[in-house]
């Protein structure tokens, strides 16, 4: 199994989660690369594979920087992505309200919409809530593993 994990992140958190996941790959016999968005299009779900998203959220429920030229090609370079299979690794901050989550919530919007499928539930890593994120994140990734491989 191939799986790409594409980050977005600001100051290294969700860095560290994706370098945490990537160490985990022997547990799910997989071969994991770690991608940091930056300057990456649309053309990087051309890729064989598995894909999870694993982004920050900022300012006020966006996407961080590195992330953005990703996010903007999934409207200016839109195509279907019906071949896409991913995951959502989301870290945020439940004190910021309404906006909680936004960053890894638009990437779930946008993506499905262009008709790519989630596989399982949204790995939520809260500030609020968790204090071991990538732990977390690794128990995460083996329940999603076996789901992946029950999805056509
Ligand atoms: C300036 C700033 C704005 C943030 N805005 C939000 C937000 O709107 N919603 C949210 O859920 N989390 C928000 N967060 C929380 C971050 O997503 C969270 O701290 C995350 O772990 C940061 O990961 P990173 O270092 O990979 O960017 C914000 C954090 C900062 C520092």
């Amino acid at each position: 199994m191939q799986i790409t994990i594409l980050v977005g992140s600001v100051h290294g958190n969700a860095s560290a989660v994706a370098q945490a996941l990537q160490m985990a790959a022997d547990d799910i016999a997989a071969q994991i690369t770690v991608l940091p968005m930056d300057g990456l299009g649309i053309a990087v779900f051309d890729q064989p594979g598995a894909f999870i998203i694993c982004t920050s959220t900022t300012g006020s429920g966006d996407v961080p920087d590195n992330a953005q030229a990703l996010f903007h090609s999934l409207d200016a370079q839109a195509k279907y992505l019906g071949h896409v299979r991913f995951g959502l690794v989301a870290l945020c901050d439940s004190s910021y309200g309404d906006s909680f989550m936004g960053g890894g919530k638009q990437f779930d919007e946008r993506l499905r919409d262009l008709g790519a499928r989630r596989v399982g539930e949204v790995c939520v890593l809260d500030t609020m809530e968790t204090s071991q994120p990538e732990e977390d994140a690794v128990a995460w990734l083996k329940a999603w593993a076996v789901q992946l491989a029950t999805v056509a």
